[in-house]
């Protein structure tokens, strides 16, 4: 019997006044999955993310979490029912440093007192899980930097690092390489890696960097003007005429 989706976006579709931003989207993640959604500026994939995320209401469909309707939930409702989201401007805590920003995701995941004016108790189990959490992204030597002063490429691992502490069931990647130097974009790509192939996280990623996403991800999702062209292994993707023409052809 196939298991029930960890995601399922189903007959999606968004307008605004007479325009249609997205139109009948269906899209299942199953758990462990990671799947890369690309297309052209304007295609919809950032309102693809906000419909998920709770940011916009769809005008017509559906959003299952782990089978649950999330639909109608508020955006803290559906984090604290286990989605994750990074966004394309970072959110972190930025006069705080590496450490404590996810000794915070840790904390509250923990249920205990959220508090970033008590001096942390290095000992205490956030703060050791925050530690830990910073080696597996490669940030364990900027750990007590403030994270504003922190390169994009080293923001983008911290808001991994904090996602980890919160154990989301799925996580969204908003165009994690955005802004990132070329020269961080093997790193930060083999942290998302570890993320998916260690932890087991089931994600959905937004990204313009086609060569990232194929390197990554087992299946591929093609948004064409407010409509998914295409869903397969990166292979077929590329392979598919109907994508090249439509999309690969001329924006790559
Ligand atoms: N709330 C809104 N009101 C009006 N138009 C909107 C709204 N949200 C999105 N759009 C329009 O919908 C289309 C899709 O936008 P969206 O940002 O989702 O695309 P995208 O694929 O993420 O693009 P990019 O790759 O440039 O980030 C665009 O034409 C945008 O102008």
């Amino acid at each position: 019997m196939p298991s029930t989706p960890a995601l399922a976006v189903e007959s999606l579709s968004f307008q605004v006044g007479g325009a249609r931003i997205l139109t009948d989207v269906n899209l299942e993640v199953t758990p462990g999955e990671m799947i890369g959604v690309i297309g052209p500026n304007g295609a919809g994939k950032t309102t693809l993310f906000n419909m998920i995320s709770g940011i916009h209401a769809p005008t017509a469909g559906r959003i299952r979490l782990g089978g649950t309707d999330i639909t109608h939930e508020p955006v803290h409702r559906r984090a604290k029912a286990g989605l994750g989201r990074t966004f394309q401007t970072s959110n972190l805590f930025p006069g705080l440093s590496a450490a404590e920003n996810v000794r915070l995701a840790a904390q509250r995941r923990l249920g205990g007192n959220l508090s970033v004016l008590r001096f942390p108790r290095r000992g205490d189990d956030a703060s050791r899980e925050a530690l830990a959490h910073l080696e597996e992204v490669g940030l364990s030597e900027l750990a007590d930097v403030p994270a504003g002063g922190l390169s994009h490429g080293d923001k983008r691992k911290l808001e991994i690092a904090v996602l980890l502490a919160m154990e989301p069931a799925v996580i969204l990647l908003d165009e994690p390489m955005a802004g990132v130097a070329r020269a961080d974009v093997p790193g930060l790509s083999e942290v998302i890696r570890r993320l998916h192939r260690g932890h087991g996280c089931t994600v959905l990623m937004v990204e313009h960097h086609i060569d990232v996403v194929l390197g990554l991800v087992e299946r591929v999702a093609v948004l064409h003007q407010g409509t998914i062209l295409a869903l397969d292994a990166p292979g077929a993707i590329m392979a598919d005429p109907l994508v090249q023409s439509a999309y690969l052809g001329a924006a790559v």
